[in-house]
C-alpha cells in the first residue's frame, strides 16, 4: 500500500523541505529566491565529494553527503547574505534570483557537473529517510517558533523599526535566518539528488524557485506546519489529475498559480492561518505550581542612581535639507525625573526623541544617553543601554497577540531559549515561564491583563497605546520615552495614564514624554521643556512653564496673530491633538490644573522651514 504511494510521499517530503528553506526567511519578512542556487551547488558538491555507498555503506554515504550539502548551502548563503542583507523586499528577491541564475549558468558550463547532461547519483534516499529528514526540519522550526529567537524574527517581519527599538539586532537575526535557509536548501538539494538518480542544473532553475516559494506561501509562513500543508497540496495536484483522468501537463502549473492567487487574495496568511494560533497566558497567580516553585526572575538590569545624569545633550541639531527640525538643544535629564516635552506642531519634539533613542543621527552637537554616545550607535545598542520607547503612530507587531508583543519587549531581559528548547531542557521551560509571567505583569500594569491573548491589531486605539507602553516597560528600561501616549484616549484613560506615569516614576524610572495634552503634562511632570522652532524656549517646573510669557506666546502667538481672540484664560482646547491628525475618538480636552489652566494649543502649522 505504502509502496504504491512511495514516490508521491517522497516528493511531498522533498517539496516541504525545500519550502522550509523559503519559510526560514519569510518568517523574518525576507523574500529570497536564491534557494534553488544553494540547493544546486550543494547537490553537485555533495554528489562529487561524498564517498560512494559501495565503500562506506549507503546510509553513511548519504549522511556524509547531507553534511557536505548543508555546509555548502550555509557557506554560500553567508557569501551571498553579507552583501545583500541590507536589501529589502523585491530588491532582495531580485539579487538572490540573480545569484541562483548565475550559479545555474556556471554549473551548466562545468565538466565536473556533466553540463546539460547532468550527473548520475545513486538512489539511496527512501520514503522513510525523506520523512525522517522532514520531521527533523519541522521539529527545528516548531521549537524555534516560541523561542526568544523565533519571536524576534516574527517581530522583525511585523515591524523592523520597532524590533530594533526593542533591542533586537536585526542584521544579525536576518543573516542567521538566511543561513538557516541556505542550509535547509542544501539539505533539499542533496536528498533530491540521491533520489532522482540524475541531476542537471536545469532541475534548479527559476521554475524550481517559484515552486518552492509558492509552496511556502500557500502553506503559510506564520506557523511551522505551513510548508508541509503547502507541499501536500502542490504534490497532490497531479495525483488528483491522474485519478480523474485529466493528465495535461499545463494543469499543475495553472492550478498552482490559481491557488497562489486565491491564497494571496483571500487567505494572506496561507493555509495555516485557518488553524487558530494559541497564546499561552499565565494565570495572574503566578503560574502553575507557583507557591511551591516560584518563577525565576528575568535578568536584572542595572539602573542609574537617583539624580545621576541619564541624558546629556549639547548643541544637538538636526537638519532635513533646508528644514531645521532641531537647533542647538542643550538638555540634561537626571534619573527619576519625569520630563514633559511640549511645543507646537513641527517644533521638533519627535525629531529630538528620535535622536535620543538612536533612530535618527544628529546633524551636529553631541548626545550621551545612559553612557552611550548617540550618533553612530545602532538603535538596538541604545535600547540595550536602557532606553525604551513608544511611537507617535503605534508600531505594534500586529499579527502577534498582546502578550507576544510584550514578550518581544522583554527581549533584552530574557535569556535565549532556542537551543535549549531543541534539547527540551527544563531550564528553557523555566526561563520561558519567567518571561511569560513578566510579560503578563506588564500587561496587567497597564490594565490589559484580560486582553493578553487578543491580536494586537484587534485592540482599540487606546488599548494599542497602552500595549505599546507595556511592551516598552517589559524591557525594564532606565529611560522610558513616550511619544504622545494619550493621543486617542478619553478623559478617564488619560487620567489613568497620568497616574501610571507617576507611579512608574516613583519606582525610580526616568520618563521623557511628548504630549499635546498640556494639562496632563503639567499635572504629571516634574519638569517641562518647551520647544519652538527646534529650540528650547523654556524649561522649568509646571507652574513656571504655565506662567512663562514666552511659552504662552509660542502657543497663542501675540495679540496681533490671534484675531480669533483666544484667551489664555479659557483653559479649553480647540484641537486636542494640536492638529497632529491622531485619531481622537473621545479625545481629551485640556485638563485644568490650578497652576496651569491658562495654556491652549491652537498652533498646528510646521513653521520652521527655512
Ligand atoms: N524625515 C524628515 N524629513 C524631512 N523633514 C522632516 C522629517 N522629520 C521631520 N521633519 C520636519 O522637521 C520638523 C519637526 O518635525 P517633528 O515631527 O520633529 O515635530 P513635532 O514637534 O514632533 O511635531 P508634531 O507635534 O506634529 O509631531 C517639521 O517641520 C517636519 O516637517
Amino acid at each position: 500500500m505504502l509502496a504504491q504511494y512511495a514516490t508521491t510521499l517522497t516528493f511531498i517530503a522533498l517539496g516541504a523541505i525545500f519550502a522550509y528553506s523559503f519559510y526560514a526567511v519569510l518568517i523574518a519578512g525576507q523574500l529570497s529566491l536564491g534557494q534553488a542556487g544553494f540547493a544546486s551547488v550543494a547537490a553537485f558538491s555533495a554528489a562529487t565529494l561524498a564517498p560512494s555507498g559501495d565503500d562506506v555503506g549507503d546510509v553513511p554515504a548519504l549522511l556524509t553527503a547531507v553534511v557536505i550539502g548543508m555546509a555548502v548551502g550555509a557557506v554560500a548563503s553567508v557569501v551571498l547574505g553579507l552583501p545583500t542583507m541590507h536589501l529589502r523586499g523585491v530588491f532582495l528577491a531580485i539579487a538572490t534570483l540573480g545569484f541562483a541564475e548565475a550559479v545555474r549558468v556556471v554549473l551548466l558550463n562545468q565538466e565536473w557537473t556533466g553540463g546539460a547532461q547532468g550527473l548520475a547519483v545513486p538512489r539511496i534516499l527512501t520514503v522513510g529517510m525523506a520523512w525522517t529528514a522532514l520531521a527533523v526540519v519541522a521539529y527545528w522550526f516548531w521549537r524555534m517558533g516560541r523561542s526568544r529567537y523565533g519571536r524576534a524574527l516574527e517581530a522583525i517581519r511585523e515591524d523592523e523599526l520597532a524590533a530594533r527599538s526593542m533591542g533586537i539586532d536585526v542584521g544579525r537575526h536576518r543573516l542567521a535566518a538566511f543561513v538557516t535557509s541556505g542550509a535547509v536548501a542544501g539539505l533539499y538539494g542533496v536528498l533530491f539528488a540521491y533520489y532522482v538518480r540524475l541531476i542537471a542544473p536545469s532541475d534548479f532553475d527559476f521554475t524550481a524557485a517559484v515552486d518552492g516559494l509558492v509552496t511556502a506561501v500557500v502553506g503559510g509562513s506564520t506557523m511551522f506546519l505551513g510548508p508541509i500543508l503547502g507541499s501536500g497540496f502542490q504534490t497532490m495536484i497531479p495525483e488528483i489529475q491522474r485519478a480523474v483522468g485529466v493528465e495535461a501537463g499545463w494543469i499543475r502549473p495553472f492550478l498552482a498559480g490559481l491557488l497562489l492567487l486565491v491564497v494571496i487574495l483571500f487567505l494572506p496568511g496561507g493555509l495555516t492561518s485557518l488553524i487558530p494560533r494559541r497564546t499561552r497566558v499565565p494565570s495572574s497567580s503566578g503560574g502553575p505550581g507557583s507557591a511551591a516553585d516560584p518563577a525565576p526572575r528575568l535578568a536584572a538590569r542595572a539602573h542609574p542612581a537617583a539624580g545621576e545624569t541619564v541624558v546629556s545633550l549639547t548643541g544637538l541639531a538636526k537638519e532635513y535639507g533646508g528644514v531645521h527640525a532641531v537647533r542647538g538643544v542643550d538638555l540634561e535629564i537626571r534619573s527619576g525625573e519625569v520630563v514633559g516635552l511640549i511645543g507646537p506642531n513641527g517644533a521638533g519634539k519627535t525629531t529630538l526623541v528620535n535622536m535620543i533613542s538612536g533612530l535618527v543621527p544628529p546633524s551636529s552637537g553631541s548626545a550621551t544617553v545612559l553612557g552611550t554616545t548617540i550618533g553612530r550607535t545602532p538603535v538596538h545598542r541604545v535600547a540595550a543601554a536602557g532606553v525604551s520607547r513608544t511611537f507617535q503612530h503605534s508600531k505594534l507587531f500586529n499579527r502577534l497577540s498582546a502578550l507576544e508583543n510584550v514578550l518581544v519587549g522583554a527581549h533584552l531581559v530574557s535569556r535565549p531559549t532556542f537551543l535549549r528548547r531543541l534539547l527540551w531542557l527544563p531550564s528553557a521551560r523555566r526561563d520561558e515561564r519567567a518571561a511569560l509571567e513578566h510579560a503578563a505583569r506588564c500587561l496587567r500594569r497597564v490594565g490589559l491583563g484580560d486582553l493578553a491573548g487578543n491580536r494586537a491589531s484587534s485592540l482599540s486605539y487606546g488599548d494599542q497605546r497602552r500595549l505599546e507602553i507595556a511592551r516598552a516597560l517589559a524591557a525594564e528600561p532606565s529611560l522610558l520615552i513616550l511619544d504622545e501616549p494619550a493621543a486617542g484616549m478619553n478623559h478617564v484613560e488619560a487620567a489613568q495614564l497620568s497616574e501610571l506615569i507617576r507611579s512608574l516614576a516613583q519606582g525610580g524610572l526616568t520618563i521623557l514624554f511628548i504630549e499635546h495634552n498640556v494639562g496632563m503634562v503639567l499635572e504629571t511632570c516634574t519638569r517641562v521643556v518647551v520647544l519652538d522652532f527646534g529650540e528650547v524656549i523654556a524649561s522649568g517646573t509646571p507652574a513656571e512653564i504655565a506662567a512663562d510669557p514666552a511659552v504662552i506666546e509660542a502657543y497663542l502667538g501675540t495679540a496681533d496673530d490671534d484675531p480669533g481672540g483666544s484667551s489664555v484664560a479659557d483653559g479649553t482646547l480647540a484641537d486636542p491633538t494640536g492638529g497632529s491628525g491622531a485619531p481622537t475618538p473621545d479625545a481629551v480636552t485640556n485638563v485644568d490644573p490650578s497652576a496651569a489652566g491658562t495654556l491652549d494649543i491652537p498652533d498646528t502649522t510646521p513653521r520652521n522651514a527655512t
